[in-house]
């Protein structure tokens, strides 16, 4: 399990992580919600260890080094980290190499699980946006990771690659992958996911399981939040 324990980060003086506890199981799929500003990706970044944060501890399972954490963990940020003039073969096998040994067959299969297989040699530039999602998805998911951490995945995706996103997802909670989501869309991450958590200004305000009774009082929580920030 990964625990984060009272951590508060500031960035630039402003305080935007306050005392944040959470736990997040093995093969425990989360969903993250909150409006914008609300501390999502700040709080990605520090289970990602991106980010050092100013106080508090992470506690990596079973007391791995952030060394062994980190090749655990797959991140999917809305920059795609990609290099647009390289062929989608051409990107994985970059970042295969950076971490360890090519493996051809490991490029191939995270190809056809993301159904980008019959167009690996093409240049990434000419990839509709969701193609480079998926491809993003794709690097992530290279090193198989144990856990994964998604920053709003299917912002701006066609239906096409919004599907095999939800399908992967799916199949990967199936495989016991652990993923943190966030996601504008709450509803569909209340359908992918075991546990939700609100954040508002910093903090974690509710938690729930992801329950068919469960949606409607969190979301009413979430809308109601939303609309006083926007009042
Ligand atoms: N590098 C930074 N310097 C200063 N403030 C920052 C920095 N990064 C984030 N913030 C601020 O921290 C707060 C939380 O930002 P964060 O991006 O984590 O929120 P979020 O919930 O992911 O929002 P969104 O849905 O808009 O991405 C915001 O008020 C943001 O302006």
């Amino acid at each position: 399990m990964m625990e984060l324990q009272n951590i508060n980060l500031f960035m630039n003086d402003k305080n935007v992580l306050h005392s944040i506890n959470l736990q997040w199981r093995k093969g425990e799929s989360i969903a993250l919600i909150g409006a914008n500003g609300a501390g999502k990706s700040s709080l990605l970044k520090v289970l990602g260890t991106l980010v050092k944060p100013n106080s508090g501890k992470l506690k990596y399972p079973s007391d791995l080094s952030v060394k062994e954490w980190k090749k655990l963990l797959g991140i999917v940020f809305p920059e795609t980290f990609l290099y647009h003039s390289l062929t989608a073969y051409e990107n994985l096998r970059f970042y295969q190499k950076l971490y360890g040994k090519i493996n051809k067959d490991r490029i191939d299969e995270v190809l056809k699980q993301v159904k980008l297989f019959h167009v690996k040699q093409e240049i990434v530039d000419t990839y509709s946006k969701g193609m480079k999602q998926r491809l993003s998805i794709a690097r992530a998911l290279l090193h198989n990771p144990t856990y994964l951490l998604l920053d709003e995945p299917f912002d701006g995706l066609d239906s096409e690659s919004k599907e095999i996103l939800k399908n992967m997802l799916l199949q990967m909670r199936q495989k016991g992958t652990g993923y943190i989501l966030v996601s504008h869309d709450s509803e569909q991450a209340w359908e992918l996911c075991d546990r939700a958590v609100l954040m508002h200004e910093g903090r974690i305000i509710a938690e729930g399981k992801c329950t068919n009774q469960g949606y409607f009082p969190f979301i009413k929580r979430y809308r109601e939040i939303v609309k006083e920030k926007s009042s």
